[in-house]
């Protein structure tokens, strides 16, 4: 596990108290808004900022311990860190880039020059100098440069803000295989919900320089607490799922999960491939008698498990389903003409769905959102990922344990 319990007070008034835990594979997200201190809490963890107090620790590596006076520096941390911009030796081509970080490596070696430059896809590359990359390329080079340091852990500061949408479609799939590839964790730094939702499987929701909330995706992003940071209509139900048809004919995919099936758009993934849906509580609405004759497909059946007073003029109401749940954001006056409560049987009509690809083998865990706690670790993949060439006289990457 990652640990992190740290306070710090910088003399603009910003106040840190962070105190969460993550686990030590696969990617959690640090979500939160612009200014609520995501940067600050990696930055304490890099070693480039010094918490007042606190503790730090990775694995069995104390980074940082206030009360016995442990502040490990920089370099002996071993964290690589991929800024918002890539931050490439100009002078450099992308192969003396990548030997850079070769050379400030840890004497552990677990990934090799080839395996990066091949899961990067940076070959064509290397003989070329950063300004003829795209941003997408040179963010390529950055982290590529970064895991060639050996870190242990990887700090990512919203590697892709600074790149157009297509730039961004572009980098998307090597963080998935960096996520996919590597025991390695990687805590990633972000404000955008849909690249949170596509690559990260645990969550620590930021606001006001406090962690308000950590735990699996799923069930961070649904709870109303997160208002704060999401937005009330940012607020919604993840759902892990399989794509189960196509129906070439109506432009249509079915995902199904434990609860049912949903209609979405064709989505470009073979049947049998795993996915995660997203549907918005506002995109769902409720009806007290099983719908007939409406144009919404997709329906689930529950009960109401809690109201909650949100935003303005609206309420959350969370179904249970059978297996899992499903919020609705409706306003409180519908909540009164239906005479909605805790225990009711309603259904509910579902007028979007966002579906993305999921990590084969990783599903979020049930676990309560709590306030701080720890993060609980994503499930080990059932099936083992393909493995990085390991080189020669280094240590193998850590089995699953
Ligand atoms: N070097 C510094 N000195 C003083 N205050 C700072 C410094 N760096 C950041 N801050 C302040 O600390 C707070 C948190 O900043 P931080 O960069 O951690 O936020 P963030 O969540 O990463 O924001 P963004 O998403 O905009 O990058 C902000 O109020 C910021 O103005």
């Amino acid at each position: 596990m990652i640990e992190i319990d740290v306070s710090l007070a910088r003399n603009t008034g910003f106040c840190l108290e962070a105190h969460f835990a993550a686990p030590d594979m696969g990617i959690t997200a640090l979500f939160g808004r612009s200014g609520s201190g995501k940067t600050t809490i990696i930055q304490a963890v890099a070693g480039s900022v010094r918490p007042d107090r606190g503790r730090i620790v990775v694995g069995d590596e104390v980074f940082f311990d206030s009360d016995k006076g442990i502040d490990l520096p920089m370099e002996r941390r071993g964290a690589g860190y991929v800024f918002q911009d890539a931050r490439l030796f100009p002078h450099m081509t992308v192969d003396n880039n990548l030997r850079y970080g070769e050379r400030r490596a840890r004497r552990e070696r677990t990934i090799g020059f080839d395996a990066v430059v091949e899961m990067l896809g940076v070959r064509h590359l290397l003989k070329r100098r950063p300004h003829t990359l795209s941003g997408g390329e040179k963010q390529r080079v950055a982290i590529g440069r970064a895991l060639l340091s050996q870190p242990r852990l990887l700090l990512m500061d919203e590697p892709l803000a600074s790149l157009d949408e297509m730039r961004k479609g572009e980098i998307l799939p090597y963080l998935e295989r960096l996520r996919d590839e590597l025991r390695l964790p990687i805590l990633y730094v972000s404000h955008s919900v849909e690249e949170v939702l596509r690559l990260s499987d645990a969550v620590a929701a930021v606001a006001d320089g406090k962690v308000i909330a950590c735990g699996p995706l799923a069930d961070v992003l649904s709870q109303p607490e997160l208002l704060p940071v999401l937005g009330r209509f940012d607020l919604g139900t993840i759902f892990d799922c399989t794509i189960t048809a196509h129906n070439e004919e109506f432009g249509l995919s079915t995902v199904s999960f434990p609860d049912g099936e949903l209609r979405v758009p064709l989505v470009g993934r073979p049947v049998g491939a795993p996915a995660r849906a997203r549907v918005r509580s506002r995109d769902v609405s409720l009806s007290l008698s099983r719908p007939i004759d409406v144009s919404v497909t997709n329906r689930l059946s529950g009960t109401i498990a809690r109201i909650t007073r949100a935003e303005g003029p609206f309420s959350d109401v969370e179904v249970a389903l059978a297996h899992g749940k499903l919020h609705s954001l409706v306003t409180q006056e519908s909540v009164q003409r239906l005479a909605l409560e805790p225990g009711m049987t309603v259904w509910a009509m579902i007028k979007a769905v966002t579906v993305e690809s999921r990590p084969a083998g990783f599903n979020s865990p049930g676990a309560e959102i709590r306030s701080p706690s720890p993060v609980s670790p994503p499930r080990q993949p059932s099936a083992a990922p393909p493995a990085l060439r390991v080189i020669a006289g280094g240590t193998p990457p850590k089995a699953p344990s």
